[in-house]
């Protein structure tokens, strides 16, 4: 008799999941290394930012209130004492009727409280210059701390490093960056049909695709692949693998085996490894036949042969525990609306995740599937950017309607993309 399974829906599924995590620890890595890693600190000012009052324009810093009765008339001529770039410094007092040409970013001098932009000055005579204008106390001056204040928390920890982010560590001293250790995942996948990527085709085989697709939505998600190569359907070569390779990784995912057919050996496999199940069956498709079971803390994933499944599955139930294990804040696929640019007229008991592409066309998302819709299609793969969610109905969806996105290639993610009204069928 074929097992029946209990689907359950795809918030359950992913909070049964959440429940888990690994081991957070704490790599330090060069600053050009840490792009797309979570800082493991808050990054803190230890210093004000600019540290000095600075010149914001090339010109002359004088002292305003020499302008005061400046005029094209009446012009007011200070002696041009001294002449700093960005890096130089002025180490006198500026006195009354002095001036100092300084270049943008270099130190004010000392009791100088404007700068004349270049642009102002008419002069052509040798240390003097003439200014046609009152300024006023503190005119063109980029003030210290006006970006921020020493003490004040800039980057909570657990934010993505991007590059505005590398510039913020770069300001203060980060050339080692504290970040979250990236997470093992081991990758197997199961199938006696499966080629390796260098061999030929042979009649009645295939390429393992899965494998390396999983390696790739790995490493986007942040952690590091471990690879575990391919097996035939066999238990035991199974059951060898899997067991040795959770010693070495922080979760396991096999791909393949994960329904109810005569060589569908998830099921066995996790009454083998004494993993207790967590769900076999997910309100959704693909991935309908996803299995987690956890063994002693740590999570062994059943995604799915079928690589739209097994790609689904991944991102909605590996990838948030990747980044929960990054120390990201926002662990799920960050969610969008757009408009379906096409018909998809098939009702649907369970929720629909298509893999599809957006075009934006007059500041609109439109969305539409980025290839077959079914769960086998690994081209529709290709060219996905988006899963286009459709809750479980009894009519189709049509071109024009709203739908929810969730982002293939977003790094910030977002909170929690389930509690909007995605009705899933039990
Ligand atoms: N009687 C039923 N049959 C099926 C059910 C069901 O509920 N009752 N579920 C269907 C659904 S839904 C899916 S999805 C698939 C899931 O299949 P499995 O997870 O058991 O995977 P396999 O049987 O091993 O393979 C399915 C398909 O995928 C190809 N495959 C497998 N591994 C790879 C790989 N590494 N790279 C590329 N392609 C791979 C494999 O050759 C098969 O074509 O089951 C349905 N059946
Ligand atoms: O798991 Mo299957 O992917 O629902 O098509
Ligand atoms: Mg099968």
């Amino acid at each position: 008799m074929v097992e029946v399974r209990r689907p359950i829906s795809i918030s359950d599924a992913v909070s049964r999941v959440m429940n888990y995590e690994f081991n957070q620890a704490i790599d330090y890595v060069p600053l050009l290394e840490s792009d797309l890693r979570f800082l493991a600190e808050d990054l803190l000012a230890d210093h004000d930012v600019p540290p000095f009052n600075r010149a914001p324009y090339d010109g002359y810093a004088i002292r305003s209130e020499d302008t005061s009765q400046a005029s094209r008339q009446n012009p007011t001529r200070l002696h041009v004492v001294g002449d700093i770039g960005a890096g130089s410094l002025y180490t006198d007092d500026l006195e009354n009727g002095q001036a100092v040409r300084i270049m943008t970013g270099a130190q004010m001098p000392s009791q100088s409280d404007a700068v004349v932009m270049l642009e102002e000055i008419h002069t052509n005579e040798a240390d003097m210059v003439t200014i046609i204008r009152p300024h006023h106390h503190n005119e063109n001056i980029s003030f210290q701390g006006e970006d921020t204040k020493k003490d004040q928390v800039l980057i909570e920890k657990g934010a993505i490093i991007h590059p505005g982010t590398v510039a913020l560590l770069a300001t203060f001293g980060y050339d080692i960056v504290p970040v979250f250790r990236k997470p093992r995942i081991g990758i197997l996948a199961t199938g006696s049909e499966l080629l390796d990527v260098h061999e030929p085709l042979q009649p009645g085989k295939i390429r393992n695709s899965n494998a390396y697709m999983a390696a790739s939505q790995v490493k986007r998600a942040g952690g590091i692949p471990v690879m575990y190569g391919k097996l035939p359907d066999e238990l035991d070569a199974c059951v060898d693998v899997v067991t040795d390779a959770l010693q070495e990784v922080d979760a396991m995912i096999t791909t393949g085996g994960a329904s109810v057919g005569d060589y569908d050996l998830v099921p066995q496999l996790v009454e083998r490894l004494h993993a207790t199940t967590l769900f076999n069956k997910v309100a959704m498709r693909p991935g309908s036949v996803t299995t987690v079971a956890e063994k002693d803390g740590q999570l062994i994933y059943g995604l799915s042969g079928n690589p739209g499944a097994c790609y689904v599955g991944f991102e909605l139930f590996v990838r948030p525990l990747i980044r929960k294990a990054l120390g990201a804040r926002d662990l799920h696929l960050k969610r969008s609306i757009g408009v379906l640019d096409s018909d998809y007229p098939k009702p649907n008991p369970y929720t629909r995740l298509i893999r599809g592409v957006a075009l934006e066309r007059e500041g609109v998302q439109y969305v539409k599937p980025s290839g077959l819709d079914k769960s086998s299609s690994v081209i529709a793969l290709g060219e996905a950017d988006v899963l286009i969610v459709l809750p479980a109905g009894s009519k189709g969806y049509k071109r024009g309607e709203e739908v929810n996105l969730l982002d293939l290639h977003d790094q910030k993610g977002s909170q929690w993309p389930w509690d909007i009204p995605i009705v899933s069928y039990k």
